[in-house]
């Protein structure tokens, strides 16, 4: 165990893939590590698709090289993949089979797993109640999820997931979330999923890589978006206050508002000036209602990093 944490459950060094004259990844290093939901974020034709394909060794790098679990998919393919679960496109099912069926015919391509296994994966994706139903009547989500259960049988320490989002709506797009940290934070399973969808992204992942014409940017944390030294807040007060007195007040401090109303104060400080700020309302009797933080948005970031527009 100790050493799985150790190690890197995905590592990309120095990858890039040329098609034809075009030069779709380049030289992308990064690591991707156990009981963590790692995303790769980009626009359309970023390159996510590709770098995905190579890691599931479904193509080959023109260069450089990936490891799953410290096991080169080159040089020793069986085992790094026997690693591997993957949904790359949609996963076809017989509709006219249950859920249940459907996993237990795909379950005799591996040798090792078995009926308690099936029970397992179909707990772990929260289909349960309706395995036995035919996957005619599966919604987007619950498809979706069968494709995960599928994809979790040979007990992968990787899973790998192209858009897993596509097409479901909000109640699927949390239930999505949901399983998916499950399956990272419980089971300690490295989750890789590719999205352009910022504001899910930034629901579902730990960390992020922003990926732009095959060029990795940065690699963040999802709780690092925020601005890191100051934050924005929007200071409600109960009452009508003179803005001349709230100026006095933040001048006092020798700092000015990004907007000032009677009822409301916008600022962008550091967490010291903002707790001195409202420190010195209450003692200028401001009845304060609510501080909110308005943290920037994973779109707002991205648009910062690659220009995009
Ligand atoms: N087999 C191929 N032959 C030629 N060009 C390709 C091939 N596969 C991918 N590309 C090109 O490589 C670039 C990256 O494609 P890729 O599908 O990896 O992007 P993506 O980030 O997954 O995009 P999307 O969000 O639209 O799925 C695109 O410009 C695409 O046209």
């Amino acid at each position: 165990m100790f050493l799985e944490k150790a190690q890197a459950a995905v590592k990309l060094e120095s990858l890039s893939k040329r098609i034809g004259k075009k030069l779709i990844i380049d030289n992308i290093s990064m690591s991707m590590n156990f009981g963590e939901v790692f995303g790769l974020l980009g626009p359309n034709g970023a390159g996510k698709t590709t770098i995905i394909r190579m890691i599931a060794g479904l193509i080959k790098p023109t260069c450089g090289n990936v490891y799953i679990n410290g096991v080169d998919v080159q040089r020793d393919f069986e085992k790094a993949i026997s690693n591997i679960g993957t949904i790359i496109e949609n996963p076809e099912f017989y509709k006219h089979l249950s859920g249940y069926l459907n996993l237990k015919i795909m379950a005799n391509m591996y040798p090792d797993v078995n009926t308690d296994r099936i029970n397992e994966v179909v707990k772990m994706v929260g289909l349960t109640n309706s395995i036995k139903d035919r996957v005619r009547g599966y919604s987007l989500g619950m498809r979706q999820r069968l494709g995960i259960a599928a994809a979790l049988l040979n007990n992968p320490r990787v899973l790998v997931l192209d858009e897993p989002t596509n097409g479901l709506d909000p109640a699927g797009i949390r239930e999505m979330r949901d399983r998916l940290r499950e399956l990272a934070h419980k089971d300690g399973i490295c989750v890789i999923i590719s999205s352009h969808l910022l504001s899910e992204m930034e629901l579902i992942c730990d960390r992020f890589a922003i990926i732009d014409k095959g060029i990795h940017i940065e690699t963040k944390d999802i709780e690092m978006t925020g601005d890191n030294e100051n934050l924005s807040v929007s200071i409600e007060m109960l009452k009508p206050v003179n803005p001349a007195k709230l100026e006095k007040i933040l001048s006092e401090l020798g700092i000015r508002a990004n907007s000032i109303s009677e009822t409301n104060l916008d600022i962008e400080q550091s967490r010291e000036v903002i707790s001195k700020v409202i420190g010195q309302l209450v003692r200028a009797e401001v009845d304060i209602v609510s501080v909110i933080p308005s943290k920037k948005t994973l779109e707002e970031y991205f648009i910062e990093k690659t220009g995009a527009n």
